[in-house]
């Protein structure tokens, strides 16, 4: 009731996520909530203008309403860069670039921190250095053993990289310390075998970690954030013991850092920690038993990706703050749309690594599977349209929906056609593979982006050119997507055989033997449906078994054995090609869908020809010699031919036309391109 005019008010609602959108009090400052944007290179760093790309890129999220923005990593010295070229900030002359990025943050009202990485021997030039001359795994280059000279001139630039990043105008910096770079090298015993005093005793590894972090805090003062980037959970053989973390964080604390980051997993540990199989939160508990053992706040990290799973991790103890990299990708506003209780409108990340992760590896600009601005700030830009024009979209799949929803919001008057009873075309099989549950999550934000941008959806409507010119249509958008391809191989009507979709759709059921024709990424995704066990354990703790992580810290590094569970059928899985099966797969997500089949004895074959199938199983020749392998089901997974039947009447009528997605390029299923070139296409109508 207001007091003073007697008139009833409308209920207050709660306010949304109150531990998340908490102020962080850290004494000199405070930030606006418990949100941090982990860390992220992009290769905007190494573009032409990146500087100028990267200002409007993080100025966008600090308008989103992040607490508090970490860069990507930048290299204190030569020696420490990711390639002889590569990010790296040690001289005066580079300042004026980075008050570029400060400026944009802070006229934005954000926070922004300089990441300081040094790669030591996962630099992948000659240049590279570490504690001792061991060669990392996955690098070729042997790196050189750092004198005692070269430790302490190493410690001066991070040190300097420092300074210069507070003159550039940066809150803070972030040392990073975790994930297998230089300063994880010298704190495991397993890559630092020297016995002076930066070897040896746990107290003599670390002291090249706390010695950064206490020569940094006397020369940047009191009022000016560190960040340490803490391995928590190393995943490799001889990494450090639980408490041999805390003695670390203990004394980074008291060498001066003001909050401490999770770090999980080097990156040549063969466990996966941020791939969609990941369960979200799936580290929260590492963060957690660290809880109590510092003062300083502690932030969590990997696979936190909605605010509901980020409120929850602060809830319930496991840590004072969230880290969340790729969600910052995939949506600029989330913070923004937490806070106004518009939570169902942010677009989730859904951990495929498809244009992220994988593009680095590539030497490719970073962006977003279901973003395609992120990093494309200053070039993609959708603009409001001086003519409005009346489009169809026809087929509701990613690339309809990004082209229909787009075109929408600049504007125009979208009709969005699907024969089918819901949107998403071939995300709805994707989300029920077991671990890409998440890419619902797409569907739900494109679902609710089709109401707020106002596109009529037509469900149930097969089109026809007809029905189109009679509808006045401007312009038609064919995004009528693929049907499943079928290999001329005699026998191939059988009974035995089916589709994948068939298969994932549940309109057949596998047998307890199945042979998979094509082994691209849709073979390996029904190679996870087929031997996908179900049972009680929580995802949790099924993760954990299955990949041999130790959330009791009995062994060092967090490892324990594998459990090889039995799968609940044999699954071969074929593949034309004589190199090895899989190798078609994304460069950081492939080593993972392998191993995973191996464990659950999926017999993988490559160089196959296909004879024929009948009664006996599938018929095939391998190497010149003829095999028949009993199976009871052939699934088939060998490509895809793009729909376009539309085309040509709709030319014939003399309506434009554009084709998009599947129905464009139908190689292999890609989301990726899909709704890049949906959203693109749409931004130019
Ligand atoms: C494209 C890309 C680049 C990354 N670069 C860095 C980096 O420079 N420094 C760093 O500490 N972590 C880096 N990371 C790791 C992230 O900080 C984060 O730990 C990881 O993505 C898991 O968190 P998320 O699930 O919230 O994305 C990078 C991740 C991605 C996807
Ligand atoms: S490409 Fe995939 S993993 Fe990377 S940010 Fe986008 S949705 Fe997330």
């Amino acid at each position: 009731m207001n007091e003073s005019t007697g008139t009833k008010l409308p209920p207050t609602q709660p306010a949304p996520y109150p531990h998340l959108l908490a102020p962080l009090d850290l004494g000199f400052t405070t930030l606006g909530n418990r949100v941090l944007m982990g860390s992220m290179h992009t290769g905007l760093e190494e573009e032409k203008n990146g500087f100028e790309r990267m200002a409007a890129f993080y100025a966008e999220r600090a308008r989103g309403g992040v607490g508090l923005i970490v860069t990507g990593g930048f290299s204190p010295n030569l020696a420490g860069r990711v390639y002889h070229f590569g990010s790296q900030l040690s001289f005066s002359w580079q300042v004026r670039k980075h008050r570029l990025i400060t400026e944009a943050v802070h006229a934005a009202g954000g926070r922004i921190a300089l990441q300081i990485l040094h790669t030591g021997r996962y630099a992948y030039h000659p240049l590279n250095v570490a504690p001792s001359k061991l060669r990392a795994p996955i690098n070729r280059f042997t790196p050189r053993a750092l004198s005692e000279w070269g430790i302490r001139k190493t410690i001066g630039d991070y040190v300097r990289c420092a300074q210069l990043a507070q003159k550039a105008g940066y809150d803070g910096v972030e040392i990073m310390g975790s994930e297998g770079y230089l300063i994880n090298q010298f704190i495991a015993r397993q890559t630092n075998r020297r016995d002076d005093q930066w070897g040896g005793s746990f107290e003599n590894r670390i002291r090249f970690a706390v010695e950064t972090v206490r020569a940094t805090r006397e020369k940047v003062g009191p009022n000016f954030i560190i960040i340490f980037r803490l391995s928590m959970l190393d995943l490799v053989e001889g990494g450090s013991s639980w408490e041999e973390v805390v003695q670390l964080a203990q004394a980074i604390e008291a060498a001066g850092a003001t909050l401490i980051n999770t770090g999980i997993g080097w990156h040549e540990a063969r466990i996966p920690t941020i791939a969609t199989m990941v369960p979200r939160a799936a580290f929260a508990w590492v963060t957690k038993r660290l809880k109590g053992a510092v003062n300083v706040p502690l932030i969590t990290t990997n696979r936190i990706n909605t605010p509901e799973v980020a409120e929850e991790v602060l809830a319930s103890g496991c840590a004072d703050m969230v880290s969340m990299a790729r969600p910052f990708l995939a949506d600029a506003d989330f913070v923004n749309k937490a806070a106004a209780n518009r939570g169902d409108e942010i677009n989730t990340c859904i951990a495929c690594n498809q244009a992220c992760l994988d593009h680095i590896f590539n030497g490719k600009l970073s962006s977003c599977l279901v973003n395609p601005r992120a990093c494309h700030e200053t070039e993609l830009s959708i603009e409001k349209t001086a003519a409005r024009r009346k489009i169809a979209v026809v087929g509701a799949g990613p690339a309809g929906m990004a082209c229909a929803t787009t075109a929408a919001e600049r504007g125009h008057a979208v009709t969005l056609f699907d024969a089918a009873e819901q949107i998403g075309g071939q995300f709805n099989l994707a989300r029920r593979i077991p671990g890409k549950e998440d890419f619902a999550e797409t569907l739900r934000y494109f679902g609710r982006r089709i109401e707020t941008s106002g596109v009529t959806l037509q469900l149930n409507q097969r089109v026809d050119a007809e029905l189109l010119k009679a509808g006045g249509f401007d312009h038609v958008v064919l995004a009528t997507g693929i049907t499943p391809r079928q290999p001329p191989i005699a026998g191939i009507d059988s009974e035995k055989v089916a589709s994948y979709v068939d298969i994932v759709e549940g309109r057949k059921v596998a047998g307890k033997r199945v042979a998979i024709i094509g082994a691209g990424g849709i073979g390996f995704d029904i190679g996870e449906f087929l031997t996908h066990a179900h049972d009680d354990r929580s995802e949790a703790e099924r993760f954990n078994d299955e990949w041999g992580i130790d959330p009791s810290y009995a062994h060092r590094g967090g490892l324990k054995p594998p459990l090889d569970e039995p799968a609940p059928r044999q699954v071969f899985l074929l593949q034309r090609k004589s190199s090895k099966v899989g190798d078609g797969l994304a460069k950081t997500t492939g080593w993972i869908r392998r191993t995973l089949l191996k464990k659950r004895g999926v017999q993988m074959i490559g160089g196959v020809n296909y004879e024929r199938i009948d009664d006996a199983g599938l018929h095939i020749t391998v190497d010149g010699q003829a095999t028949t392998l009993a199976v009871d089901t052939v699934v088939v997974c060998a490509g895809q031919e793009s729909r376009r039947e539309l085309l040509a009447p709709l030319q014939a009528a003399g309506i434009p036309v554009t084709l998009i997605g599947g129905a464009d390029v139908a190689t292999e299923l890609d989301a990726k391109r899909a709704i890049d070139q949906g959203t693109r296409v749409a931004a130019a109508l």
